[in-house]
């Protein structure tokens, strides 16, 4: 079974109730008619009655089979402004800024998972990265055992000119902007963890630069090698090599010849890039020009699941963050 359709069917068998910031979009309501009708999640649409309802109908949907809340409207937002002004006083937010805050629709969707009336939020169809991004971090928080709260997409090669087929994992391309090493440690380490939950393989973890091996001195190279080190030490059964350029992490032939003592052998399917410049670039020109799909931001070092789309995403790209939202919550 190919890497998506086990997402997919893993989700299938576990579903769980997953709520959709951007619920007037017409993609984001594509893609819950799709995950009802595959019955992958239980889904609440966030936004306003009228225009769901409508969307919905244009869809040759039903708005009764979907839970819909409009935050202006919502008998649930009175508690969440309270709830919000209990965790937000100590920045300054007063009673008045919460109550302003919970009607909009990303922090409303967010607090549905803190207060446990959803197991899972995705906004980012239509907000930024880094609107969609700040919520999760201000309402759900970061887990305890998670140095950084970073990102990851997920890279499927499945066409017929992808000569090596499967699922990768690119990080982080979409959070953490210029990470020292030990946030770049943090963020290979978290995404081999997240590969592992989600494909159920052993994470292969490459630290990639523009350097393979000592090629290059340069400044960030040393800080990829450092990293490379700080997550061996911090987990010795981490399978990691670095610092690698991208062929030597993917291409076995180039492995043997430009770093031949590479426990990785060219088979790397995690991708820890230096930056935020390199990783989105990276991972748009991999979708975009060599026909990934790709399914991303997913946020890693969060408590609860709460992710990211990009606002050039599919309803096909909404579907497949669904399944992997509804996989993340049932593995907790
Ligand atoms: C995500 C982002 C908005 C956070 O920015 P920020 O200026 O730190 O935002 P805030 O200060 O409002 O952060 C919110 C909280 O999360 C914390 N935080 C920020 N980044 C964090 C991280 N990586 N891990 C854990 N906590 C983090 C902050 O300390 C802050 O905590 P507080 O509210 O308790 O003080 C910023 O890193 C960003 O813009 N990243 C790039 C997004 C982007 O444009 N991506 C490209 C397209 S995908
Ligand atoms: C992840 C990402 O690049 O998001 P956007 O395309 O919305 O900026």
């Amino acid at each position: 079974m190919k890497p998506l359709d086990k997402i997919i069917e893993t989700a299938r068998n576990a579903p769980r109730q997953i709520v959709l910031a951007e619920g007037g979009d017409a993609r984001v309501v594509a893609a819950a008619l799709r995950a009802r009708a595959e019955g992958i999640a239980q889904i609440t649409l966030i936004g306003r009655h009228d225009i769901i309802a409508e969307r919905l109908r244009d869809h040759g949907g039903d708005e009764h089979a979907f839970r819909i809340e409009d935050p202006a409207t919502s008998p649930l937002t009175e508690r969440f402004a309270e709830r919000y002004h209990e965790l937000r006083q100590g920045k300054g937010v007063d009673r008045e800024a919460a109550e302003k805050a919970v009607r909009e629709d990303l922090v409303f969707a967010a607090m549905m998972v803190r207060e446990d009336e959803a197991d899972g939020t995705i906004g980012g169809a239509v907000a930024t990265t880094a609107d969609t991004v700040r919520t999760a971090l201000q309402v759900i928080g970061r887990t305890p055992d998670a140095g950084l709260v970073s990102s990851f997409f997920l890279m499927m090669l499945c066409q017929p000119h992808h000569a090596k087929k499967g699922a990768f994992v690119f990080s982080d391309c979409g959070l953490v902007v210029d990470p020292d090493a030990s946030g770049l440690a943090d963020i290979a380490r978290m995404s081999a963890r997240s590969y592992q939950a989600l494909l159920g393989d052993r994470a292969k973890v490459a630290m990639l630069s523009f350097s393979t091996n000592g090629s290059a001195a340069h400044d960030r190279v040393s800080k990829v090698v450092e990293a490379t080190n700080i997550a061996r030490a911090s987990d010795p059964d981490l399978l990691i090599d670095g610092e690698l350029q991208f062929d030597s992490a993917f291409v076995e032939a180039v492995s043997s010849s430009k770093a031949p003592n590479s426990a990785l052998h060219g088979q790397a399917n995690v991708f820890v890039f230096p930056n935020l410049d390199a990783a989105n670039i990276g991972y748009k020109i991999a979708q975009r020009i060599g026909g990934a799909t790709a399914i991303g931001p997913v946020l890693q070092g969060l408590a609860k699941p709460a992710n990211d789309l990009s606002r050039g995403c599919t309803a096909d790209d909404v579907f497949h963050m669904i399944a992997v939202t509804v996989v993340q919550a049932a593995s907790r």
